[in-house]
């Protein structure tokens, strides 16, 4: 029987022997939550309360989950936290409008529309209706444009990116391996994550690959990365025996899977597994991020880094975020 991992002063685990460093994005999260908090009720002294509004289109039942927990973080931090939501025949102008009302409310400094829109709608238009510098979830083109032209400091970067970077470094830390020169395979190529962070590589000077459905061979693309960013969104896709011996795999799938039931009376029961084969990586990886548990919390804590981010630039203070 294995020993069960120790936990690291990085919140990186390190385990018994032989298998990868697991990268815990709880306790990441906690650690950037802490911070927050206290930055806020240092702001509180300068009158400045930072506000977030999320907005929810529909039902969509793990959309509800997920902007829940973004109230929750936001009350949590002390931020000012509203929730709107839209019924699915919302319309596009109806969505646009609130929106401007939005852009156009002081107690607001941060505005997330949550995605997937229904019936997979198209939100180009929304998102660019959204003051950039409200923009939250970093997907309007202006600072699309700032972290291309790697102007951290004033671009909003995506909160699934930014996070996977805070546990990449985490990992590469704790290993004693550097980002310069590394290999970095990125799988997926959306908006939301595969774009944003195969930029952030590029920003610590990573040798960056995106891959995505078209490329050929994608076992030997994969098996070229020193550090693989998983965003494909399909359950387990990636198996161990593409993985190189020794990198360092950060999983962002988050895939609600049905599991096999020997009794047909029980309920069907569901799980969540990455993009990679997690078991089969164990013995390959030199450190990887466990589903659940790993990206998905850091992007709730993302989130309201952002919104402290915004509020403080909106407000025109001086103080280091
Ligand atoms: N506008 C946006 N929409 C969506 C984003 C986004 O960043 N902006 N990302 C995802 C969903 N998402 C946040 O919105 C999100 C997904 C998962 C988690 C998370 O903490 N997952 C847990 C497991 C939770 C569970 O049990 O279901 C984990 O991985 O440990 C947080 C946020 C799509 N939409």
């Amino acid at each position: 029987m294995s020993a069960a991992p120790t936990p690291t002063e990085s919140g990186v685990l390190r385990p018994s022997s032989g298998k990868a460093l697991l990268i815990d994005g709880k306790r990441g999260s906690e650690e950037v939550l802490t911070e927050i908090a206290e930055k806020v009720r240092g702001l509180a002294g300068q009158g400045l309360k930072p506000g977030l509004a999320v907005i929810l289109v529909g039902a969509d039942p793990a959309s509800q989950v997920y902007v829940g927990a973004k109230g929750k973080a936001a009350k949590a931090v002390g931020f000012h936290s509203v929730q709107h939501d839209l019924p699915a025949t919302a319309s596009e102008a109806e969505i646009i409008a609130l929106i401007r009302q939005l852009n156009a409310d002081p107690a607001i400094h941060g505005i997330l529309l949550q995605l997937p829109l229904p019936g997979g709608a198209d939100a180009t238009r929304i998102i660019e209706s959204i003051a950039p510098e409200k923009d939250v979830d970093g997907l309007h083109p202006i600072n699309s444009g700032l972290l291309a032209i790697g102007n951290l400091s004033r671009a909003l970067v995506p909160c699934t990116p930014a996070g996977s970077m805070i546990l990449l470094e985490k990992a590469a830390a704790a290993l004693g391996v550097k980002l310069e020169g590394a290999e970095a395979v990125v799988v997926g190529r959306s908006n939301l994550v595969g774009k944003p962070i195969a930029q952030l590589l590029l920003g610590r000077n990573a040798t960056v690959t995106i891959a995505h459905s078209r490329t050929r061979d994608l076992p030997a693309v994969v098996g070229r990365a020193d550090v693989l960013i998983a965003a494909v969104g399909r359950p387990e896709m990636i198996r161990g025996d593409w993985i190189k011996p020794g990198a360092i795999v950060i999983d962002v799938g988050i895939n609600r899977i049905s599991v096999p039931s020997h009794d047909p009376a029980a309920p069907a029961k569901t799980r969540l597994v990455g993009d990679v084969a997690f078991a089969e990586c164990l013995d390959r990886a030199a450190a990887i991020t466990p589903v659940p548990g790993g990206v998905g919390p850091m992007t709730i804590a993302m989130l309201m880094s952002n919104t402290l981010k915004a509020a403080i630039q909106i407000a025109g203070l001086k103080a280091a975020h």
